[in-house]
């Protein structure tokens, strides 16, 4: 398989705070990886790294043969990498039709969104863009709530279209923030096949950070474990699982 992102002696460190350090991170197409740890291990920073939001301390990442490092938050999300966040960030007043259709546009000021959704470059293959987003939230179950304002729906379903949100910029590596936080245990297995789903049809690479450990050792192939900005293991699950510095760091006895 095909290296997709590569991260070389990744670092970052905040004044003193060395919130990661020396990260060498391999992702290959197809991918679907975990990234665990404790609140503060730096899970977070990573993706704020991996998408341009941080620029690094030390190291380099590659991302299909190139380095990233210092290209801007859209040129990234330009050349493939999306992500969703840990907090949510819908616009709560738009329909959840029009927070997909609206994607596209997201670097765009709060004031103009309503702009473009009515004359602006949307009229441009309007319909097309319509129909990807009514499939978009098929797919993820949100069809029926397509006209709902985003904060009328349910904590769950939120998280969800935020993922179909980050599906529309047809993203080749997907990074996801915490998804399954908030969800009750039902809302939590159906995201899991969701997102293998996902994955297969849109060939998509996924990198998610979870504390849902259900979650992160059901559907991860492989995890890295972070604890003060340190990647202390890289594994399997059962590998994970059963590594005495993760279970001491993180997991906690009976894991
Ligand atoms: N912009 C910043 N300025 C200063 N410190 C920061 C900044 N961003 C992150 N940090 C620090 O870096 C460390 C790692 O934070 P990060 O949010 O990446 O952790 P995390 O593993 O995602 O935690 P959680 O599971 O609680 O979300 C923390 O000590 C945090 O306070």
């Amino acid at each position: 398989m095909a290296t997709i992102l590569q991260t070389h002696s990744l670092g970052i460190s905040f004044g003193g705070l060395k919130a990661v350090q020396d990260l060498n991170l391999t992702l290959n197409e197809g991918d679907l990886v975990g990234l665990i740890g404790p609140n503060g291990a730096g899970k977070t920073t990573v993706f704020n790294l991996l998408t341009g939001i941080y620029l690094p301390t030390t190291g380099d990442i590659i991302f299909k043969g190139e380095s990233i490092v210092g290209l801007k938050p859209y040129e990234i999300a330009a050349k493939g990498i999306t992500r969703t966040f840990q907090n949510i960030r819908l616009f709560g007043e738009l329909s959840v039709l029009e927070n997909v259709l609206i994607a596209r546009h997201l670097h765009v000021p709060y004031n103009m969104i309503h702009a473009i959704l009515r004359f602006g470059k949307y009229y441009q293959g309007e319909k097309e863009m319509r129909d990807e987003a009514y499939e978009l939230l098929k797919i993820m179950n949100l069809a029926h709530k397509a006209e709902e304002k985003a904060k009328n729906l349910p904590y769950g379903e939120q998280r969800r279209l935020e993922i179909a949100r980050a599906l529309a910029t047809h993203p080749s590596l997907l990074l996801l923030d915490e998804p399954a936080a908030g969800m009750n245990p039902q809302e939590t297995t159906e995201l899991m096949e969701l997102i293998g789903f996902i994955r297969d049809k849109f060939n998509l690479t996924i990198l998610l950070i979870e504390h849902d450990m259900h979650l992160v050792m059901n559907i991860c192939e492989r995890i890295y474990v972070l604890d003060y900005g340190i990647n202390i293991a890289h594994g399997t699950p059962e590998e994970i699982k059963n590594n005495p510095r993760v279970i001491e760091a993180y997991l906690g006895e009976g894991a």
